[in-house]
This record gives C-alpha cells, sequence and structure tokens, in this order.
C-alpha cells in the first residue's frame, strides 16, 4: 500500500490552475521530498491530501483512504506540519504535546517526544510565547508525531531555520523515517532535501516535471563535472583519448578537462605530468542538482491571474 496516491489531481482558482493532473506515487517508509519554487501547488496539494480543499478533478488517497470520504481517519493516523501553525503563546510546548497526547489518548509520555524533537525540559517548560521559530517547529512537530503515524506531512518544516535548525531539523526527519514513518515534505529548496530524500517530485507552474531518486537526477544533471589543471607548460598530449573525458580545452596555463568518470582525474594528472609539464593547482567542480532544478523550474509563462480567490 502507498502513503500517499494522486490520481489525476487537479485544483482550479478561478483561471489559475494551481494543480495539474497530478499523478504521485510515495511509498511506504520512504522520505519523499516534494520541491518546487513558490507558487509551484505544493501547498494546494498538500491542502487536498488532508481535505482542506476540495479537487477541482482527480482524487488522492493517503495510507490507503480516500483522501475525500476518509478525512477523519486520515487525519487520526497521519502526523502534520502545516505551512503555518500558531501555538498559543501562554501555554508551554510540553502542554501543547500533552494536550494532542490526551486529544490522541495515545497515553504517550511527552518526554519521550520532547526528546525525540530536541526540546530541552527547561524551554518545554516556559510559555511558548517566548519560543524561538525553531521551537516552535519542534513543538509543533512534537504534535505531530504523537500517536507514532505512519506518515508524516511536513510544509517547508526548515522555513524561517537558520542553517544549524536546518540540520537539525533533517536530522529529525531522519530518525523519524529510521522508526519506518514515511516522510513526505515540501520545500523550495534543493539544498534540504537532496541530502535525506529518497526520492523528490519537482513541480512547476502546478504541473509535476519529474520523479526521481538524487542518484537518478544527479545522472540526469550530469552534463559532466570538470576539473582544471594550472600548469607550468602545457603539455603536448590529447586528454580526450582517456577512458572518461569527454572534453579538454586550454586557456593560457589552464587545462579544463570535462570528465564523466571520476577515474579519469588520477589518468589525467598522469599524461600531464608523464607529457613534461607540472600540476601546480588543481580545482574540480561537480555538476550541480542545482542547475537541473533551475532548468526544471525556470519558466517564463504567465498563469495569468492570481487574484481569484476561492469561495
Ligand atoms: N485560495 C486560493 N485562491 C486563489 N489562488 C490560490 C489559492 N491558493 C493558492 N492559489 C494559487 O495557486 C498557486 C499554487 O499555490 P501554492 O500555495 O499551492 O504553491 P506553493 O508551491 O505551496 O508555494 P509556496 O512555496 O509559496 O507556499 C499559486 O499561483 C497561488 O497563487
Amino acid at each position: 500500500m502507498a502513503a500517499i496516491q494522486t490520481n489525476g489531481l487537479t485544483k482550479q482558482f478561478g483561471e489559475v490552475v494551481a494543480v495539474s493532473n497530478l499523478d504521485l506515487t510515495v511509498e511506504e517508509g520512504e522520505i519523499f521530498g516534494f520541491l518546487g519554487p513558490n507558487g509551484s501547488g505544493k501547498s494546494t496539494t498538500i491542502n487536498m491530501l488532508m481535505d482542506y480543499i476540495r479537487p477541482t478533478t482527480g482524487s488522492a488517497n493517503v495510507l490507503g483512504y480516500d483522501a475525500q470520504e476518509d478525512t477523519q481517519t486520515i487525519h487520526e493516523q497521519i502526523g502534520i506540519l502545516p505551512d503555518a501553525f500558531d501555538l498559543y503563546g501562554r501555554l508551554s510546548g510540553r502542554k501543547h504535546i500533552q494536550f494532542a497526547i490526551d486529544s490522541k489518548k495515545t497515553g504517550e509520555d511527552a518526554d519521550d517526544i520532547l526528546e525525540r524533537v530536541g526540546l530541552s525540559q527547561e524551554d518545554a517548560d516556559r510559555p511558548a510565547g517566548d519560543y524561538s521559530k525553531g521551537m516552535r517547529q519542534r513543538v509543533t512537530l512534537g504534535m505531530a508525531l504523537v500517536g507514532d503515524p505512519d506518515l508524516l506531512i511536513l510544509d517547508e518544516p526548515s522555513s524561517g531555520l537558520d542553517p544549524h535548525g536546518v540540520r537539525e531539523m533533517r536530522e529529525i526527519i531522519r530518525a523519524e523515517a529510521d522508526r519506518g514513518t514515511a516522510v513526505f515534505f515540501s520545500s523550495h529548496i534543493l539544498d534540504q532535501v537532496e541530502a535525506i530524500c529518497d526520492r523528490v517530485a519537482i513541480m512547476n507552474q502546478g504541473e509535476l516535471v519529474t520523479v526521481d531518486t538524487i542518484e537518478g537526477l544527479r545522472e540526469t544533471s550530469d552534463t559532466g563535472s570538470t576539473m582544471e589543471l594550472s600548469v607550468n607548460i602545457i603539455p603536448d598530449v590529447d586528454l580526450t583519448t582517456i577512458a572518461g573525458v569527454t572534453d579538454a580545452t586550454v586557456d593560457g596555463s589552464k587545462i579544463t578537462v570535462t570528465y564523466t568518470e571520476p577515474s579519469a582525474k588520477a589518468k589525467v594528472i598522469n599524461a600531464v605530468e608523464e607529457a613534461g609539464a607540472t600540476v601546480t593547482d588543481i580545482a574540480t567542480k561537480e555538476s550541480s542538482l542545482e542547475d537541473l532544478f533551475t532548468a526544471y523550474t525556470t519558466d517564463s509563462d504567465d498563469r495569468g491571474v492570481e487574484s481569484e480567490v476561492e469561495a
């Protein structure tokens, strides 16, 4: 059974097609990154999975339940970190977690959850109104973890966090996935999903433009990594005859070699030195996933009026 499955899921707001004919499958237990720039339809998709809004056409299943028919069951069985969730300023973090435990009647120990989301006892007992963004995220995530859900849906879990907070959030998500929880999380920043996702989907202007593993994406984006060698003299050798080298150019005292196989690097350096040159500096640049993400999500098409609000 898939954790999430959508079939032709579509949402139109007036002229704007926020999500267009989305077919997506998130497997049980996987960490799935839902990527796309602002306005690409990520929150709208999550809102339809939760039945906060109704699709114009198409359907969605969450943990095998129909998103429109079995909403209550879905809400009981998953954990969600919404895009914007307000805590009660006067209640402590611990009370928020305890409230979630009592509402779901799970009998869990609030301390266990606080520990899993890394909120210290001292902070947990302070009023949430004084919390930093990172602490608020921890409490909200802690509430989502109550009941040990099989699926966590996280809408931009790292938004507003500093790099340290982003890393910690990543570690918490990884730990939850290690417990067997599927994690579906949206982000507009590739960096944040790259390090932990099994697979990613990239949305652009309401359309799914690709679904792949990070490895697969890397291969797609593999236009070749480059290595730049600074040399004392330009050697008389054809480096493109080396296996795995696709291009070699010379500019002044620099040789730039494009290669598709990492093993080519050492062979190139050897060949240059055997031809009598001394390598004085080496710089390499891996092909960038970021470039691929930008290529998939850069589109100057205007999708028309965006100001219509659903009644
Ligand atoms: N209630 C609404 N009424 C009208 N248009 C809407 C509504 N909600 C979303 N949209 C439009 O649908 C499109 C997709 O928005 P959505 O919020 O799903 O994108 P997103 O990828 O989650 O963006 P972000 O990263 O900024 O949250 C945008 O063009 C947005 O303006």
